[in-house]
């Protein structure tokens, strides 16, 4: 006996000495995992997609972030007006109000203290500031109502510019094409955008929020400056800019460590996922790798700890510097206030006036650089966010042209072909076969040769590259994807597993969860042998398909299988495409969806299109086509294709020995 290769194989001569291997790879080291000790353990770690601005407020100038925050309050303006525009203007005007306050309580305080510091005996000093001070106490109690009334404006818009741009997101990401949900790149957008930018959507209008009253209040306090004197303006810088600097140093300091941790704790995560995980339960235990895995844990969690402890003693050092800067600029800022007192170029009440309202410059500062820092970052998020729905929005199948039939005699394929985007070969290639209404044809080939491309685009989930796919003559381009995809219904080898009720998973295929035809549910479960499935659970229709929910049950590859069946026939479309879903069906399972959807052909005038690898099924098929590499090689009925004794007859005649020679040898005598 000769083999493909043309060496004897008949377990003798030179043929079976074995050839010297060539040396494709060296020895592996002793120790598979090195060690990290002495390395900076964040720099092994890859950036995560989703983590792409943790820290960017640490990286940008502060040019940047002020060029920046006017465009992004005037974006977070725009999203809350359309989401309530009554209460973005409550929420502007009463934070404007509660600013002025501040600045009024500010100017009736230092009247408070002229009074004070006024010449003349004390008691009538204090009776003479008590008017004042009743005003302190009434500005800011009106500055509390007024601060409460923005609270209140802000509880009402921050929900729902989340809801806004979460329902927009999700309909966005449901509806793009197929070939758009195919690119990774994309799904890491998409991610991002739900879980960061959706995510600081909801905090940044409380952060722009504390911006503006951070900047209403600097202003405000830098305006009674000026009134108390005019030369007071200029002792301002002096003392808040030190204060400013040493704010941005801490702030930056504050998001690298964020940025720093967040990359510890993932690669911390990766272990303790490892050893919390079901699916790596079973393996962790029968290889006793517990303990492996629990030392490198634990030596991460060290490494974790000390870096905790340096970002903490950097933060604790930068803002002693920060007090000692400030300390300085305050120290400097008194002294020329003193000699400005005692030239007599300012009285002692307004000089005692003076010093609060430095004070409360400066803490306004602190507050503007770190909500400035916040923002910034945060809006980077939302920014990518809103890149991502535009995006989306050009992404989306077409929603012009004609309704698709509700029923079809014909469908042609002509010269059709579709490359996947990023790929250079084609995984159809110039594909033509017509299929007619109450035919079953089959798409058989090895893997990978086009069969579930060709399904798809004929379910108009891609739009072909090349060619041309006509309903009765109509071009499906002319017609509106969504109906089109209506209009077919497709079964998959891992359908969903939707956690939904038995009912509601088989009514999904029409679009709805809350409707249900009876008489059409009953006949689908049926004929797909789900009827025993959902008639062997406690709750029968009712009852929840998963196990996350309380009474959940939990069905097997091959009950799902038969209840994904049970929905493709439910839909009771004009075609029908079953992509190897009895792959995880019992013979006696298959066997009964096979007399149903093909030899019963329930819809008369239903194209059904089968694709599977077990080629008895296909046998009884109308038309059998032949993929390869893209290409149909062959096609015609079974009977045809074995006669042509081509690939297809191969592939039958190696299945069919395969049960004849089992059978063979379970009938030998032993
Ligand atoms: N989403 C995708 N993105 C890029 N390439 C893809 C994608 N899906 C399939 N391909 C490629 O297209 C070609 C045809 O794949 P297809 O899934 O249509 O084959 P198939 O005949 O259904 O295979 P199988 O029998 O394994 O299910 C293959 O080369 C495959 O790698």
């Amino acid at each position: 006996m000769t083999g493909t290769d043309g060496r004897d194989s008949t377990g003798s001569g030179a043929a079976d000495i074995p050839r010297p291997r060539e040396e494709l790879l060296e020895l592996p080291p002793a120790a598979p995992a090195p060690a990290t000790d002495g390395d900076d353990i964040v720099d092994g770690m890859k950036e995560a997609y989703w983590a792409v601005y943790d820290g960017a407020a640490a990286k940008a100038s502060v040019g940047q972030i002020l060029r920046r925050l006017p465009v992004i309050l005037q974006q977070i303006g725009r999203l809350a007006w359309q989401a309530d525009r009554g209460a973005t203007v409550r929420l502007a005007v009463l934070q404007m109000a509660a600013a002025a306050m501040t600045a009024f309580g500010l100017v009736a305080t230092v009247g408070v203290a002229q009074h004070l510091f006024a010449a003349g005996p004390t008691p009538e000093r204090v009776r003479a500031a008590v008017p004042q001070l009743i005003l302190v106490v009434g500005l800011l109690s009106l500055r509390a109502l007024l601060e409460y009334g923005v609270s209140v404006a802000q509880a009402r818009l921050t929900p729902k510019i989340r809801t806004a741009l979460e329902t927009e997101l999700l309909e966005l990401t449901a509806h793009v094409r197929l070939d758009v949900v195919d690119d990774a790149d994309w799904h890491d957008e998409a991610y991002r955008a739900r879980d960061r930018g959706l995510f600081y959507s909801r905090q940044i209008v409380g952060q722009a929020v504390g911006l503006a009253a951070a900047l209403l209040g600097l202003v405000g306090t830098a305006g009674v400056i000026t009134v108390l004197h005019p030369l007071l303006i200029l002792l301002l810088p002096l003392s808040v800019v030190p204060v400013g600097v040493a704010a941005v140093r801490a702030a930056r300091a504050r998001f690298y460590s964020f940025r720093r941790w967040n990359a510890l704790q993932r690669r911390i995560q990766l272990f303790s996922w490892l050893l919390f995980d079901r699916d790596a339960a079973a393996e962790l235990r029968s290889n006793t790798a517990q303990r492996a895995l629990l030392d490198e844990h634990l030596r991460l969690t060290r490494h974790v700890a000390a870096e905790d402890t340096r970002l903490d003693l950097r933060s604790a050092r930068l803002s002693l510097l920060g007090r000692t800067t400030g300390g300085l600029g305050t120290t400097v800022t008194y002294i020329v206030l003193g000699a400005m007192l005692m030239h007599g170029w300012l009285p002692l009440g307004v000089g005692a006036g003076a010093v609060l309202a430095i004070q409360n410059s400066r803490s306004a500062l602190v507050r503007v650089v770190d909500v400035a820092h916040l923002v910034y970052e945060h809006a980077l998020w939302v920014d990518d966010l809103l890149a991502f729905q535009a995006r989306c929005r050009t992404m989306l199948p077409r929603r012009t042209g004609v309704e698709a039939p509700t029923s079809v005699k014909e469908i042609r394929l002509d010269n059709v072909s579709y490359t996947y985007p990023g790929k250079e070969s084609p995984a159809l290639d110039q594909v033509s076969m017509t299929l007619r209404a109450g035919q079953t044809v089959a798409f058989v080939g090895v893997n990978g040769s086009g069969k579930s491309t060709a399904s798809r685009v004929l379910a108009g989930l891609y739009d072909v590259s090349d060619g041309a796919i006509r309903w009765d003559g109509v071009d499906v381009t002319a017609m509106n994807s969504e109906s089109l995809q209506s209009r077919v219904a497709m079964v998959l080898q891992d359908p969903v597993h939707f956690p939904f009720s038995a009912l509601a998973n088989i009514t999904v295929s029409r679009g709805t969860l809350t409707e249900a035809d009876p008489h059409r549910a009953l006949a689908a479960v049926r004929a797909s042998g789900a009827e025993t499935v959902i008639a062997a659970l406690r709750d029968r229709w009712s009852a929840v398909l998963s196990k996350r929910f309380k009474d959940g049950e939990e069905l097997s590859e091959g009950q799902w299988a038969k209840v994904a069946v049970a929905r493709g026939l439910y839909k009771d479309a004009p075609v029908l495409l079953l992509d190897e879903p009895t792959a995880s069906m019992d013979p006696r399972a298959e066997h009964a969806v096979y007399q149903a959807v093909l030899r019963g052909n329930r819809c008369g005038d239903q194209i059904t299109v089968l694709i599977s690898h077990r080629l008895a099924s296909v046998v009884e098929c109308d038309t059998i086509y032949v993929f390869e590499r893209g290409r149909i090689i062959e096609s015609g009925s079974h009977q045809d294709l074995m006669e042509l004794g081509g690939e297809y007859a191969e592939m039958f005649t190696l299945q069919a020995s395969g049960y004849g020679s089992a059978t063979a040898r379970g009938t030998e005598p032993a």
